[in-house]
């Protein structure tokens, strides 16, 4: 942990492979073993601490976020002081002794609390790029990278794409969309709940499951089977899968410093208002920030989803759209508490 504090905000790697061979799909990078996917977390620096799979993907609670294992895609979140993109050249390996070649990755993270506390590759969003760059190989020729700005300077959004441009794993449904919402100053009443009680002989997935009951994280998506786990003495982070659709949840609740983030993959066609409501009122931030990936965005899509936060008492401050080549467009809104001005 930073001397100040834990650096609740998330770095977050998605990478996208394809393969020649039949035979290795169904199960394609699931297929790689435990021991082979530690070794990417070593170098990333942190370790496993709760597992669950279905039929679709794998799903690991990290002691720093989460790891989504599918065939043909991994998702890495991971936060305080780690060091995530040293993961993109084991990573590769792996895949490659499957017959698995990369196609596409995207990387993206809010503004550090503790920037300085982080060590590289991660010192800086130029070295960050840099490294990327270094790392992936040529045939990712479609790149970009953006600094999405919001009306604060404290507050922006790091978005780095490379594709191939011939194997899109953009879904063909315009509607649906990932949905990355990063929370900092919750109430701390509310905080209190991602607190354990001094020896109270429970294991993280004991105390985990309570607490996500407590909060009504349950009612987020009631369909999905969640794999939960609470830190000691505080910090929580949880999984659901629902069909081939993950969601997830981290809280750093140490006052000062405090931060939960959500991510789910959702469409407009879904009850996506009612999931903002919920996680908005578990939380109650005082500052909060949306970024989605559409495949197409189209203004009128978001805003119900705007009114529907907005009703809970944030205001709306910001909001910037980027394209990024075969690989989308990401939106990112700024929301504060209305008592509040950034
Ligand atoms: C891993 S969780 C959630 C991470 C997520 N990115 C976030 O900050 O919301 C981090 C919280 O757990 C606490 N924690 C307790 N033990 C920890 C451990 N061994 N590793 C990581 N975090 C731990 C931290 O102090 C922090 O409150």
């Amino acid at each position: 942990m930073a001397v100040s504090g834990f650096e609740g905000f998330e770095k977050r790697l998605e990478i996208h492979f394809f393969g020649d061979d039949p035979a290795i799909f169904p199960l394609g990078l699931r297929k790689i073993d435990f021991e082979s996917m530690q070794q990417v977390l070593e170098a990333v620096q942190c370790t496993v601490v709760s597992a669950v799979g279905n039929s679709y993907f794998d799903a690991y609670v990290l002691s720093e976020s989460s790891l989504f294992v599918y065939p043909t895609k991994i998702i890495i979140k991971t936060c305080g002081t780690t060091q995530l993109l040293k993961s993109m050249q084991p990573m590769i390996h792996f895949a490659h002794h499957l017959g698995l070649t990369i196609c596409s990755c995207r990387y993206t993270r809010g503004s550090f609390i503790f920037p300085k506390a982080q060590p590289f590759p991660h010192t800086s969003f130029k070295d960050e790029v840099t490294y990327l760059e270094d790392t992936i190989p040529s045939n990712l020729c479609y790149r970009k990278a953006s600094i999405m700005p919001s009306k604060s300077c404290a507050h922006s959004w790091h978005v780095f794409t490379a594709n191939d441009g011939s194997h899109s794993h953009m879904s063909y449904d315009n509607d649906i969309f990932t949905i990355e919402i990063c929370m900092t100053e919750l109430d701390p009443i509310l905080a209190r709940n991602f607190f354990r009680q001094a020896h109270d002989a429970k294991t993280g997935d004991s105390a985990g499951k309570e607490i996500t009951v407590l909060t009504g994280i349950n009612e987020i998506n009631p369909n999905a089977l969640i794999c939960d786990f609470a830190f000691d003495p505080c910090g929580y982070s949880m999984n659901g899968m629902d069909g081939d659709w993950y969601s997830t949840i981290h809280v750093t609740p140490e006052d000062g410093f405090s931060y939960a983030s959500f991510e789910c993959v959702g469409s407009i066609n879904d009850d996506i208002v009612h999931v903002l409501r919920k996680v908005v009122q578990i939380f109650r931030p005082e500052t909060m920030s949306i970024s989605t990936t559409w495949n197409d965005y189209n203004n009128k899509k978001w805003t119900h989803m705007v009114k529907a936060v907005e009703t809970l008492g944030l205001k709306c401050k910001s909001s910037v759209m980027d394209q990024f080549p075969a690989a989308g467009d990401v939106v990112f809104q700024t929301f504060t508490a209305r008592r509040k001005s950034i």
